[in-house]
């Protein structure tokens, strides 16, 4: 190792520069305002459920969130419709002080793909396709797979798996496939980051790592928006909702 490489703290700190690119500086990348959720209804066919009522949330730049509460309670939804993935039934959604409803689908996708970084339930991962392809998905329809290479090594490098890269979805245990899915999310840049459920299901020093590896993404000015009912998760949010 030569003098001018740095070690420790500081080696990561280059390692972080070289991956997440520096988020613009807005107070408040994500705001819902008076969000209502009901699903079905009469021409739907199933019987109308009213999940959410009136649910207000101000994520600032760096913060992280935990909504809480029971299965069914309508966490998931809150985290689709804070996506722009599924509309809510009455109130807005604002990305960086832009309300979603004043804009159209093509709109809302292109600013999504620049602003938010979705991590489903269970972290999907595209089977037959390694760690370091699975990172690069997001970057195929803009065809700068090869431009962001270095930065999904590095991101997998950030999340614990450089040693994993090669390995495919089959080959890695719950919270790896978590980690890549954390990675993935991050490939473009995002500003937001949704995460459904990260640790439901992994042994505790699983789920601290992923905890870990959240906590550390808002060090870097990205906010944080979880779904969850780990205590140790909600223990390290900025702020949290319990719903009903
Ligand atoms: N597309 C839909 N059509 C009808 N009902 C739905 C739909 N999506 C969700 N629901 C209902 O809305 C409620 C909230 O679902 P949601 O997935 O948001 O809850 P959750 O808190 O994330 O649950 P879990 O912890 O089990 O994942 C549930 O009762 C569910 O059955």
């Amino acid at each position: 190792m030569t003098a001018e490489q740095p070690v420790g703290d500081a080696a990561e700190l280059q390692t972080r520069a070289n991956t997440i690119i520096k988020v613009a500086d807005h107070e408040t990348p994500l705001r819902l305002e008076n969000i209502t959720i009901r699903y079905g209804g009469e021409r739907n066919g199933a019987e109308r459920v009213s999940v959410v009522e009136d649910f207000g949330l101000e994520l600032g730049a760096g913060e992280m969130h935990c909504v809480a509460g029971r299965s069914g309670s309508g966490k998931t939804s809150i985290l689709t419709v804070s996506a722009g993935l599924t509309l809510p039934t009455a109130g807005r959604v604002f990305w960086e002080d832009a309300p979603l409803d004043t804009m159209d689908d093509d709109e809302v996708a292109d600013r999504r793909r620049a602003l938010i970084g979705y991590v489903d339930q269970g972290g999907a991962l595209i089977e037959g396709m390694s760690a370091l392809e699975n990172v690069l998905l997001p970057a195929v329809p803009d065809g700068e797979v090869e431009q962001r290479t270095e930065m999904a090594k590095n991101l997998l490098e950030l999340v614990g798996l450089g040693k994993r890269i090669k390995h495919r979805p089959e080959q890695l245990s719950g919270g790896e496939r978590q980690r890549v899915a954390i990675a993935r999310a991050l490939i473009l840049g995002t500003r937001v980051l949704v995460v459904d459920e990260p640790t439901a299901s992994l042994d505790r020093t699983s789920a601290n790592k992923i905890i870990g590896i959240l906590k550390d993404t808002t060090k870097d000015g990205i906010s944080v928006l979880v779904a969850s009912h780990d205590h140790e998760l909600i223990r390290v949010s900025d702020s949290m909702t319990e719903l009903s």
